[in-house]
């Protein structure tokens, strides 16, 4: 649902080390798809861990609209009781996906091999993002789109009454348009093939192949090749979901920049089609430690421990890289400013269509607090001031976007004067306790303009 209400500024100040253990939420991605899938399985899946994030609960909404049984038992723990492959119902009312992209793109997935018409809407930063991505290839498995100019939201879908399986080779680095298509075809009898060139998040395959789909991956000349067996019987899981490495981000990188700090960042998830940001921070000279490797429920973790790093350098950040950190683009930038020499960042295109135009709403707040920003339609690069060097002392504007916000908060607790975000109401997409957990770690964090 959309953020209602008015804004709430807030300001972070600096000088103030951050230390202890940061103990963040689960993953958005994974808890997305526990439900998704949750709601699809035969029987109960019990969840642990979910991230309790507006986007997801938003997702948990829809799917009890779409006839599943969703239920909280406590803090995190949950249980969707599903209704089987092919068994939604049409709801009745038009489904909010609030601030969610990956909500509104899997669930148009995984409704459009049902026989029936299901409205989606969001709030006014989803309702000007792509949705042609994904429709277009929905639309070969024999589902209509109507939506408004663009193909965005509010859009109409109307599922396939006879749905035929599919091979499509996705036009952009993508899991969101990689999961629609996979979930689409759960629906479709025989095999649904989706081909990508390069490797995005491998979520949805881990987790299918987990409920009991037929589901592989094979490299091939084009790419990666995912095929995928329609019809199983999805089996109900116990999922126990990881910490987010995208929300682990805002405290890691926090702590680099900010001096005399030392931070313990517990139960991470570290798939590798997720942890860019941590080998680029390497290569910067952060010290950044990965303690306890293992794995848990199917995905890879460790605890991460982030200390000072007053002599990180600015690198050219691989664009083969950008799937694998596509969302800690805005807070590596904020690192950036404060390393010494240029940090580069070619291939991301995409960062211009998340919930805001990433580039442009780093690059503008970046410059409002004395950061020098260089940008183009793909890349963008920083000029670092150094250990602490950042000016701050400006107001910048969120934009409905939730890393926006909190990249800029971590500017904040570095720089030589506060920095205020006009909202920071999204964050509670994401990572509804940013604001007690920095506060616990010691940053001075207060509502209003500081
Ligand atoms: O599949 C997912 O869970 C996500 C995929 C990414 O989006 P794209 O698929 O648009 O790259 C990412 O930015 C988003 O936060 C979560
Ligand atoms: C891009 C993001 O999410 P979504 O696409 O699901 O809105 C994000 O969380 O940074």
């Amino acid at each position: 649902m959309s953020a209602h209400g008015d804004p709430i500024p807030m300001t972070a100040r600096g000088g103030h080390a951050l230390t202890g253990t940061a103990d963040v939420p689960g993953d958005k991605s994974i808890s997305h798809r526990s439900l998704i899938l949750g709601a699809m399985a035969v029987g109960e899946t019990r969840v642990s861990g979910l991230l309790e994030g507006q986007d997801v609960l938003d997702t948990g909404r829809a799917m009890a609209a779409l006839g599943a049984e969703v239920i909280r038992h406590g803090p995190g723990d949950w249980s969707v009781h599903g209704v089987g492959v092919g068994g939604f119902a049409e709801p009745e009312q038009v489904i909010d996906c609030g601030n969610s992209g990956t909500g509104v793109r899997l669930i148009m997935g995984a409704v459009a091999t049902h026989d029936m018409a299901v409205t989606f809407t969001g709030d006014a930063s989803l309702n000007g993002r792509p949705m042609g991505r994904v429709t277009d290839p929905l639309s070969l498995f024999g589902a209509r789109a109507v939506g408004r100019a663009g193909g965005r939201l509010p859009l109409t879908l109307v599922g396939a009454a006879e749905p035929v399986p599919v091979r499509y080779a996705t036009p952009v680095a993508s899991a969101q348009v990689k999961s629609a298509v996979l979930l689409a075809g759960l629906n479709a009898p025989g095999r649904t093939v989706v081909v990508e060139r390069e490797a995005t998040r491998d979520h949805s395959e881990r987790m299918l192949a987990g409920f009991g789909a037929e589901i592989e991956t094979r490299r091939t000349d084009e790419g990666f090749e995912i095929t995928l067996t329609g019809r199983p019987e999805l089996r109900p899981q116990t999922i126990a979901v990881p910490r987010d490495p995208s929300s682990a981000a805002f405290p890691v990188c926090a702590a680099l920049i900010t001096e005399g700090s030392d931070v313990l960042v517990p139960n991470i998830g570290l798939n590798p089609t997720r942890a860019g940001l941590f080998d680029t921070l390497v290569e910067m000279g952060a010290d950044l430690a990965f303690e306890n490797r293992r794995e848990e429920g199917g995905e890879p973790v460790a605890d991460m421990r982030a200390r000072f790093s007053p002599d990180m350098k600015g690198i050219r950040v691989p664009s083969e890289r950008a799937a694998s950190m596509i969302d800690e683009y805005p807070v590596l930038s904020v690192v950036a400013a404060n390393a010494a020499g240029v940090t580069e960042m070619p291939g991301v295109a995409e960062l211009r269509v998340k919930e805001s135009d990433r580039i442009d709403a780093m690059a503008q707040g970046l410059r409002a607090n004395g950061v020098e920003v260089e940008d183009g339609p793909d890349w963008w690069q920083v000029t670092g001031r150094g250990p602490g060097g950042v000016p701050g002392g400006a107001t910048v504007a969120a934009r409905l976007d939730h890393r926006i916000a909190m990249s800029f908060l971590c500017l904040g607790m570095a720089a030589k004067a506060p920095v205020t975000v006009d909202d920071a109401q999204p964050i509670a997409t994401s990572f509804p306790i940013f604001e007690d957990l920095m506060k616990a770690l010691g940053a001075e964090i207060v509502r209003g303009n500081g």
